[in-house]
């Protein structure tokens, strides 16, 4: 493989004798996870349904590394959202944040969403994740990702995060600042990583960074966790954009990072201006694990003051004087959707617990999109179908994973269908796909256009 010559000399320079297994790492195939999404199912049903051969990650017990020759993002399974595809690696950082139901949460930088779906998963449903993303299009793509893996309490913004310091000062409990980078971790299966790689901008990446997280300080409240991460092994971006932002925020504590097997110590030796705790920190190495390279870095806020109470978001105070969406839950759903209801224009969301005003913020997801207030009706969502268990709907469509009638469905194609009229739920092996409309023993399909499957 063809290494930036600098990035090589660099290495070697502080890696001294271990160099040559580090660089040997290189000849070696990455390794490929799935984390499975316990919104949805359990590790253990997933286990026995799994068609895929699965090893554990040692970090991380909802994660499994898949063999090279399967296929995870071909699956329906992977349509149901049952799984999110994870570098290894990268699941230390979701454990690491570790957050609890109910808490406030940020992701700061986070398309297109394999953190976020981890903390979402931690979360179970309850509480606010905000997550964000500053490029549009990645924004969307997180969106999808949000959808697709049955989150109801994910806000997904798409937002500087100067903008959102000012409107978040003192709210959350836990923010991950997983920052953009140089790369170098990913080498092995980036080729634009390695070419777009020069000295220069290692050294612009940890200007970013350092302004980042000094953002993400702003947002946290007193005693809450911030966790920094990159994939990259650059000493300017690790313990040296920690040690500068420790210096100027003196109410920040380096705390132990996670202790899984095979994580090692951050290297303060690397960086000028060095304090001893930065040992606390973690990196992962490719010559050690089977992962790729990532650095994590835990802190923890003193006390001090606590921010204002921010506007609580407007929400509808009645949701049963929306006629059309009471007659679709009546036809369609065997339990009403709990929580606070919100309109925005003719789109109906339930919006998480702690939901505040987000006024003047580009929000492109508020909350569990439920559907649209159309003329006389109520046209579901397709987020509403994939956060829906099995037995929440009335009518459902259970097609087994090796029917042809799945790849059917997941082409936009109609179904033969005996049944009475209304909405139904297509899923496989019991998990939801997305909606269809029957009418005289026709299934209109209602899988999103973007998202249908084309030349299989
Ligand atoms: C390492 S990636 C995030 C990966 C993501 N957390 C995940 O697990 O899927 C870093 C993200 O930061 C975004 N980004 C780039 N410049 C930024 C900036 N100045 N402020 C905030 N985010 C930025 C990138 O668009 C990218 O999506």
């Amino acid at each position: 493989m063809q290494l930036p010559r600098d990035f090589q000399i660099k290495m070697q320079d502080l890696l001294k004798e271990e160099y040559e297994a580090f660089i040997h790492s290189y000849d070696e195939s990455k390794s490929q996870g799935l984390r499975v999404n316990t919104l949805k199912l359990s590790v253990e049903t997933f286990l026995k349904e799994s068609p895929f051969t699965l090893q554990q990650v040692p970090w991380t017990e909802t994660g499994f590394y898949y063999e090279e020759n399967s296929r995870p993002g071909k699956h329906p399974y992977h349509e149901a959202g049952l799984y999110y595809i994870q570098e290894p690696s990268a699941m230390a950082v979701g454990e690491s944040v570790a957050p609890r139901p109910g808490e406030k949460v940020l992701d700061l930088c986070a398309a297109p969403g394999g953190k976020t779906t981890h903390l979402a998963a931690q979360m179970q449903q309850e509480g606010l994740l905000v997550s964000n993303e500053i490029h549009p299009m990645r924004a969307r793509v997180l969106s999808q990702n949000v959808e697709r893996m049955g989150i109801k309490n994910a806000v997904v913004t798409n937002e500087t995060p100067e903008r959102l310091a000012e409107h978040f000062p003192s709210f959350f409990d836990r923010i991950l600042v997983d920052a953009p980078c140089s790369g170098e971790g990913m080498f092995r299966k980036d080729p634009e990583a390695r070419a777009e790689w020069s000295l220069d901008n290692v050294a612009r990446c940890s200007e970013r960074q350092l302004a980042i997280l000094n953002h993400a300080a702003t947002m946290l409240r007193p005693g809450g966790k911030l966790v920094y991460s990159t994939c990259t092994f650059s000493p300017e971006e690790n313990e040296g954009v920690i040690a500068a932002f420790i210096k100027a925020q003196h109410h920040f504590d380096i705390v132990e990072g996670p202790d899984y097997q095979g994580l090692s110590h951050g290297r303060p030796e690397w960086v000028a201006h060095a304090v001893p705790s930065l040992e606390k920190t973690r990196r992962i190495w490719p010559h050690l694990v089977k992962g790729e390279g990532h650095f994590i870095a835990v802190l923890r806020k003193g006390d001090g003051e606590q921010g204002q109470r921010l506007k609580p978001a407007e929400i509808l105070k009645d949701h049963k004087l929306i006629k059309e969406y009471q007659s679709f839950v009546k036809a369609s759903l065997n339990t009403i959707p709990k929580g606070q209801y919100a309109l925005f224009g003719d789109q109906l969301y339930l919006v998480p617990d702690g939901m505040v005003s987000m006024k003047n913020l580009k929000v492109i997801r508020p909350g569990w999109h439920l559907g649209t207030l159309k003329k006389n009706r109520f046209e579901p969502a397709h987020a509403c179908a994939l956060a829906l268990k099995n037995g929440e709907a009335k009518y459902t469509v259970n097609l087994s994973k090796d029917a042809s009638e799945v790849v059917a469905y997941l082409r936009g194609e109609t179904l033969n269908i005996d049944g009475a009229k209304g909405w139904y739920l297509v899923g496989v092996d019991g998990h939801a796909l997305g909606w269809g409309k029957l009418s005289n023993n026709m299934l209109k399909n209602h899988y999103p256009k973007g998202l249908r499957w084309t030349g299989r």
